[in-house]
């Protein structure tokens, strides 16, 4: 196996971030993406190595479906560039970010107004990442109800399952767990506790599409597959993931291409007309990158291979080609 970095510019800040860098893998069954973020250890990585891993080696199971609806993500970006965004989007479902620092609330409704105004008939929903107490996540859902005119669900108003359950209560818009799954790993608590009406599930922080497709029949909600904005390479296992799963009654949120000033192809899985075709992805680009990056994947690899290796998850020996060009 051949493991080469690659680093892509966000268009704007996502998450904090204005670029994304990750990991390539070349395998029997192809290409795939490794790519958790800066803030994870090791232990938490080893399961994003596990995730690419198999894609490359075994490839992607049986697929009931080969387009995916997704929504269009709009970041924590001004109303003006949200309104264009919006208008410029062919997807029937619109994904807001909101609640992205503590005095938001006028921006989330401007942004929401204008999600709106540019897509009467779409489906919105909001993401604020756990970032409300359960008194504040009452007061703004309802304010952002309204300035939506209509909220599909809310992505994670709250960082614990107990708040979400207290908030999940109080308001009839329907409450969608992240975090919860992707890093607690509390679905159990989440169903104990009524938290949850809908589970995001993502590809690599949940180890894998045969590891999250086994665990689907227990999560006993419908699922929203969604990325951890990869490079269109890490899109696919997103499609194989949602193209697998027995019922999709939800937007999916894998169009986050455009998210990127230039993907790692010329021919990035974008959607048409809200959907994104499923095919194989060969990368052929990546930003410049420099000799000091290229060095923390090397020993940041080591390190999650070592890990995984003694879960079981990996097997083999790779080589390091470092930059990919
Ligand atoms: O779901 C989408 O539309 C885009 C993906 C997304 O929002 C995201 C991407 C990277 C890390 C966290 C998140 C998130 O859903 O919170
Ligand atoms: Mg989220």
């Amino acid at each position: 196996m051949e493991i080469y970095v690659y680093r892509l510019k966000f268009k704007n800040r996502f998450r904090g971030l204005t670029e994304r860098d990750g990991l390539l893998l070349r395998g029997r069954a192809g290409w795939a993406e490794v790519s958790p973020f800066w803030d994870y250890d090791d232990a938490v990585a080893a399961t994003w190595l596990a995730a690419g891993f198999e894609a490359a080696q075994r490839g992607y199971p049986k697929h009931v479906r080969n387009v995916i609806p997704v929504n269009e993500t709009i970041p924590a970006v001004d109303a003006h560039t949200a309104h264009r965004l919006a208008t410029a989007s062919t997807c029937g479902t619109f994904k807001v970010k909101i609640a992205e620092h503590p005095d938001s609330l006028a921006e989330d409704v401007a942004r929401l107004e204008v999600v709106r105004d540019a897509q009467p008939n779409a489906k919105i929903r909001v993401d604020a990442n756990g970032a409300w107490n359960v008194d504040t996540a009452v007061k703004h859902i309802l304010l952002m109800e309204q300035a939506a005119g209509g909220l599909e669900y809310v992505e994670q108003p709250c960082r614990t399952v107990e708040d979400m359950a207290a908030v999940r209560r109080r308001v009839e818009v329907p409450i969608a767990a992240d975090e919860s799954i992707r890093l607690d790993h509390a679905i159990d608590d989440i169903k104990r506790k009524g938290a949850a009406d809908i589970a995001i599930v993502k590809n690599q922080p949940l180890g894998g599409v045969r590891a999250t497709l086994e665990r689907f029949a227990s999560y006993g909600m419908p699922v929203v597959v969604s990325s951890a904005v990869e490079s269109s390479v890490g899109l696919r296992a997103g499609l194989a993931l949602a193209a697998s799963l027995p019922q999709l009654p939800h937007a999916c949120g894998l169009a986050t291409s455009r998210l990127f000033e230039r993907d790692v192809t010329a021919d990035p899985l974008v959607p048409r007309g809200g959907y994104i075709e499923i095919r194989d992805v060969v990368p052929e680009h990546s930003e410049a990158i420099d000799d000091e990056l290229i060095e923390r994947w090397r020993l940041r690899l080591e390190a999650m291979w070592q890990r995984a290796e003694r879960r079981g998850l990996v097997g083999g020996r790779y080589t390091f080609m470092g930059r990919f060009v």
